[in-house]
C-alpha cells in the first residue's frame, strides 16, 4: 500500500549481511513526516548501508523498508519522485558541466520546465557561476553544493543526506545547514541525516538514532539523550555510546546525577 498519509520511512527487521559481516542488524524504526532525524554511529556502524537500503540501491538480506507506504525493493519508481539523496561518495559524471548534469537528473525525475527549476536551485545554493564549468574541475566543497542542488531538483518530500557538510569550511557548512533547515520548514520535508558532526546534529535534528555494530542503541531527542547520559553535549554522549557505555554506566551519567 502506498498513500499520501503513509509514514515517509518505516524499517522493520532491516538487516544487511555482506558475507560474514552483518552491517545492519534487525533495525526497527519509523520516521514521522516533517521531522529531521540524525543517524549516528562510529565508522562502520551501518549508516551508509542503511541509507542505501532506504533508497532501494541495495537489497536487504532480511526485513523490509517502506517509503511512503511502498516497498522500495519492489516499487522503487513509485516513490522515486518523492525522495532524493545527497552523498559525497556519489560522483556526478566529471566531464559534463554542472548544468548538463542537472539537466540529466531533471530528465530522470521528469521535471517540467527543467531550465527554470535548475536556475531556481542554482540561485538557492549560490552555484550560478559554476553551472557551465565541468563538474570534475570543481573543489570538494563546490561539488557538495552541486550535489545538494541535484538533491533538491525534484523538491523531495523525503531527503536522505549522507554527511552533507563533510567537505565544507565552517562558514559554508553553517550556511548549508541554514538552507537545509529552511527547505525542511518551507516544504514540510522529512530529513534523515547521517553525520559525524554533533554540532550539526544538535542544530538540525529533532531525534537521534544511534547505531553501534549495525544495531540501534539509542533512539531519542538530542536533549533527552544529553540528560540521560548526564552530559553537556551530544559529542560526549556519542563518545559514551561508541565506547560501549550505557546511560546508567556513563561516568557522569543520569544515575549519578540523580543521586
Ligand atoms: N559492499 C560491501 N561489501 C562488504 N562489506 C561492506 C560493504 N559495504 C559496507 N560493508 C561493511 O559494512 C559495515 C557498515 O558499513 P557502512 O559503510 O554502512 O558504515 P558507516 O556507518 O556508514 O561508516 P562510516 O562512518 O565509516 O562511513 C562495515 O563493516 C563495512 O566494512
Amino acid at each position: 500500500m502506498s498513500g499520501a498519509g503513509a509514514l515517509p520511512v518505516v524499517a522493520r527487521g532491516l538487516t544487511k549481511r555482506f558475507g560474514s559481516v552483518t552491517a545492519v542488524d534487525h533495525l526497527d524504526f519509523c520516521i514521522e513526516a516533517g521531522s529531521t532525524v540524525a543517524l549516528l554511529g562510529g565508522n562502520g556502524a551501518g549508516k551508509t548501508t542503511t541509507i542505501a537500503m532506504l533508497l532501494g540501491l541495495i537489497r536487504p538480506s532480511a526485513g523490509e523498508v517502506r517509503i511512503f507506504g511502498a516497498d522500495v525493493t519492489r516499487n522503487r519508481y513509485a516513490v522515486a519522485q518523492r525522495m532524493n539523496f545527497q552523498s559525497p561518495y556519489v560522483d556526478l559524471p566529471q566531464r559534463l558541466t554542472v548544468r548538463q548534469n542537472l539537466m540529466v537528473y531533471a530528465g530522470l525525475y521528469g521535471i517540467a520546465n527543467a531550465r527554470a527549476r535548475i536556475a531556481g536551485v542554482a540561485a538557492q545554493l549560490q552555484i550560478e557561476t559554476l553551472l557551465d564549468r565541468p563538474t570534475g574541475k570543481l573543489s570538494a566543497g563546490q561539488k557538495t553544493r552541486v550535489g545538494l542542488a541535484k538533491a533538491l531538483l525534484n523538491a523531495p518530500e523525503l531527503l536522505l543526506l549522507d554527511e552533507p557538510t563533510a567537505s565544507l569550511d565552517p562558514d559554508t557548512a553553517d550556511w548549508v545547514r541554514q538552507k537545509l533547515k529552511a527547505y525542511a520548514a518551507e516544504r514540510g520535508a522529512t530529513l534523515l541525516i547521517a553525520s559525524h558532526n554533533m554540532t550539526e546534529v544538535e542544530r538540525l535534528a529533532d531525534r537521534v538514532i544511534l547505531l553501534r555494530a549495525g544495531r540501534i542503541v539509542e533512539d531519542e531527542t538530542p536533549r533527552a539523550l544529553i540528560a540521560a547520559y548526564g552530559r553537556e553535549t551530544l559529542e560526549d554522549v556519542f563518545l559514551d555510546v561508541v565506547r560501549g557505555r550505557s546511560a546508567a554506566t556513563a561516568p557522569d551519567g543520569a544515575e549519578r546525577k540523580a543521586s
